[in-house]
């Protein structure tokens, strides 16, 4: 199960978060986002390398982060693209050629713990394609265009998906590089494989891997945080 490389896409503007700059630079207990969700990944005996992806503007900061913060298993820091799919794009390019099993994992999703992330690499193993998610506390309801409701969903059979992600390169890659060519759009990168009829595998999540998205989201991780420690 060694040898697994790490995309982290970390080149959003964070437009929810309204902070005027890349959110995962805001300070969480101390650190900027972004180090927290390196540290875990930079901690496990089972990832060999690790690239992230950001905004041009933003990478010599990232290098200082990991410079300063003595991430030696980060291979590479890559400039992303406008979407989300273009920056992970990027990041698995820049991985070296002998990863041949990628995980991808949002840079705003620092309360993945070490633990969570073992157990999902144990219970994907067998699949090439396998992502976490968790169950909707929530009842959930379409809606037409004016608000009118128009059902309700089942939701046992409904999952929140979240980050780890895990795909063998090469159908990662494929999918890439066919959502590209047709210009079709995925918010993660399970759906291109969806989208290329390649099974994917869902896999529990945790509850706390929230992504921080809104300012709510970084009370909430800060004191997720302060009651691990
Ligand atoms: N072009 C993009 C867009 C998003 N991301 C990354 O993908 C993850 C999930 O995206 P999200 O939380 O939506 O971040 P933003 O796109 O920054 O947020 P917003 O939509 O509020 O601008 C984040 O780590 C974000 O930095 C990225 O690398 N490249
Ligand atoms: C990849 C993701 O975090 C899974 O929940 C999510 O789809 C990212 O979406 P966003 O619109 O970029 O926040």
């Amino acid at each position: 199960m060694a040898n697994i490389g790490i995309v982290i896409p970390a080149a959003g503007q964070g437009k929810r978060m309204g902070a005027g700059y890349n959110k995962q630079f805001l300070m969480l207990m101390e650190k900027p986002i972004l180090a927290h969700t390196v540290r875990l990944f930079e901690e496990s005996d089972f990832v060999s390398e690790i690239v992230i992806v950001g905004a041009e503007g933003d990478i010599s900061v990232i290098k200082e982060l990991v410079y300063y913060q003595e991430f030696h298993k980060v291979a590479a820091v890559c400039i992303g693209g406008v979407l989300r799919q273009d920056s992970v794009r990027a990041g698995v390019r820049a991985l070296s050629p002998t990863i041949q099993r990628i995980v991808v994992h949002d840079g705003a999703r620092p309360l993945l713990t070490l633990q969570a992330f073992h157990k999902f690499l144990e219970e994907s193993r067998e699949y090439s394609a396998a992502i976490m998610g968790v169950p909707i506390k929530d009842t959930v309801k379409r809606v037409d265009i004016a608000g009118k409701v128009l059902d309700t969903l089942p939701r046992d059979y409904l999952r929140a998906v979240q980050t780890p992600q895990i795909f063998d390169r090469e159908i990662l890659e494929e999918a890439h590089q066919q959502a590209a060519s047709a210009g079709y759009y995925g918010t993660d990168d399970a759906s291109l494989l969806e989208w290329m009829g390649h099974p994917v595998q869902m896999v529990e999540g945790m509850q706390e891997n929230i992504k921080v998205t809104t300012p709510e989201d970084l009370l909430l991780a800060e004191r997720i945080l302060t009651q691990r420690r």
